[in-house]
């Protein structure tokens, strides 16, 4: 699905007005109709709706579901902020129709606003600004915010919370922008949504379907994508009835280190899951018992040190190597690292401390070959491109960094975001706050190395490896809940998350 800007959405409103032959007040019939659907799904008439409305269509929306919900015997009250004597056409048609219907609850505001008293029992409908705002509210809005934020009341925000933009938001005052607790969302979702620093002003959020052009949507030129399992599925290759283990590939992971072996059988037994046909482990000779015990599938290549991985595999025989989880930063295994990555040929994966050891020594970093796949978290990518103030800032930093090294960036949170070397950047759907624990990155680089070993592109290895790793942590979580999940728990759902996607 893509992501269109606010600029975007707007022209994609007009080219379905021009294309579609459907009026724009009708559009906004449609919005205002599915609008109203949602919340009356939500709040019976119990509730007192409070609707604050703006000069824009935004305001002509909430004026619209005013009129809806009124005509559904609801008990509506409705503020219209028109303060520059200027109201869009749609908007002034809707007020025209609500007092048409003997609706007397409606307070224009020009210049003086008497607050009404909000409780927790009553509804706020935030109709102020929507995908038009085009600098940060100030002065009267701004209160008005204040206002509605401090209230008890529930406040559903129609398209976007007012205020707040709906991709950059570094200038924006934060105070300014509504809080709500649910944002109805016209078209497509905003970029602004997945960033976590707006989850609270976002709130839970949902997608209403007002028949926007599909030719333009298609045409649209974007950098920014929520992936679906609609995209993932075509991705998957069957597995052949003459297969054998030599036709998915060999997979090294060089993993674990004194007291971190954990990591390295983590990773090992989520890539044996995901479908390698041979896997061997490098680690240091210390976690050799270990492994060879919990991991009985993998073979395991001893390296020369007793603690610590201090000398660079031989990759002659490997289709693919995911580099770094719990390998410390040893500075035996930092040169040991710098040289193994150096010299690599094949598709690479470089996680966890591997990414610390070029952010540590950053001359390196043009060594990383074309093509590898980086998957730090926040920490980890900060520590490379420098500390970041929001998501917008640290998306566009990782972009100029994917771009300047030809590498994919996975950056790993809620929403994990696949960079390409391009600078697409698409959005992972799947996973849940209890994957947020010491070892689901483990699973996620043993995930992609099994997908490369396979023959995967990066880019299907990234995109597909984030979905499955998301998916199983979702079906563990229906199993043990987000409390208890632990990153085991992911690859114990991997065979059900992998029979799913697979699944006719
Ligand atoms: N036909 C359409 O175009 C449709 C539009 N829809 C709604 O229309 C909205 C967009 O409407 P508009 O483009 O009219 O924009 P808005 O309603 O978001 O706001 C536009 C108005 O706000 C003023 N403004 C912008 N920033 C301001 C600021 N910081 N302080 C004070 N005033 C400010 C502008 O001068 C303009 O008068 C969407 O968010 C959506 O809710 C939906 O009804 C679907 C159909
Ligand atoms: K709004």
């Amino acid at each position: 699905m893509k992501i269109l800007t606010c600029t975007q959405q707007k022209e994609a409103d007009e080219y379905t007005i021009a294309h579609n032959s459907i009026l724009s007040i009708n559009l906004m019939e449609k919005a205002a109709t599915l609008l109203t659907d949602a919340i009356c799904k939500r709040w019976d008439k119990s509730h007192r709706i409070v609707i604050f409305a703006g000069p824009g269509n935004n305001g002509g929306d909430a004026v619209a579901v005013a009129r809806m919900l009124h005509l559904k015997s609801y008990q509506v009250e409705v503020f219209l902020f028109n303060v520059t004597g200027k109201l869009s056409d749609d908007c002034l048609t809707n007020i025209r129709r609500l007092h048409e219907c003997g609706f007397t609850s409606y307070h224009e505001v020009t210049s003086q606003f008497d607050a009404p008293k909000l409780t927790a029992h009553d509804i706020v409908i935030d109709g102020l600004f929507g995908s038009g705002l085009n600098k940060p509210l100030s002065g009267g809005f701004a209160a008005v915010v204040k206002y509605i934020n401090a209230s008890a009341a529930k406040v559903v925000s129609i398209d976007v919370p007012s205020g707040l933009m709906g991709e950059d938001n570094s200038y924006n005052i934060r105070q300014n922008i509504v809080q709500a607790d649910i944002t109805l969302s016209i078209g497509l979702p905003k970029l602004a949504f997945l960033f976590p620093e707006n989850e609270e002003l976002v709130g839970e959020w949902e997608v209403l379907d007002i028949g926007i052009s599909q030719e333009y949507i298609e045409n649209a030129e974007t950098r920014y994508l929520i992936t679906e399992e609609k995209d993932i599925r075509p991705l998957i290759t069957p597995r052949h009835k003459f297969a054998h283990k030599g036709n998915y590939g060999h997979g090294l992971l060089i993993t674990g280190s004194y007291g971190m072996g954990g990591a390295a059988v983590l990773s090992a037994r989520a890539c044996l899951r995901s479908g390698v046909g041979l896997l061997t482990i490098h680690t240091p000779v210390c976690n050799h018992t270990l492994l060879q015990t919990c991991v009985p599938e993998a073979m395991v290549e001893d390296d020369v040190h007793e603690r610590f991985f201090a000398e660079p595999a031989e990759l002659d025989n490997y289709q693919a190597v995911g580099i770094g989880c719990g390998l410390g930063q040893e500075e035996i295994t930092a040169q040991a690292v710098i040289e193994q990555v150096r010299d690599c040929e094949i598709p690479l994966v470089l996680d966890a401390d591997a990414l610390n050891i070029f952010s540590t020594y950053r001359n390196n970093l043009s060594y990383i070959p074309k093509n590898t796949i980086l998957t730090p978290h926040i920490g980890e990518l900060e520590r490379i491109i420098g500390r970041c103030s929001n998501s917008y800032e640290r998306i566009s930093k990782a972009k100029d960094l994917a771009n300047s090294l030809q590498c994919y960036i996975v950056l790993k949170g809620a929403w994990t975001v696949v960079i390409t070397p391009e600078g697409l950047c698409h959005f992972n759907p799947t996973g849940n706050p209890g994957m947020a624990t010491g070892g689901s990155g483990d699973v996620l680089t043993g995930i992609i190395t099994a997908l490369l070993a396979q023959g995967y592109s990066e880019e299907e290895a990234c995109k597909l490896g984030t979905y499955v790793h998301g998916l199983a942590g979702d079906i563990a979580r229906n199993k043990v809940g987000e409390i208890s999940l632990k990153a085991g728990d992911i690859i114990e759902a991997l065979p059900e998350a992998w029979k799913s996607l697979t699944k006719n």
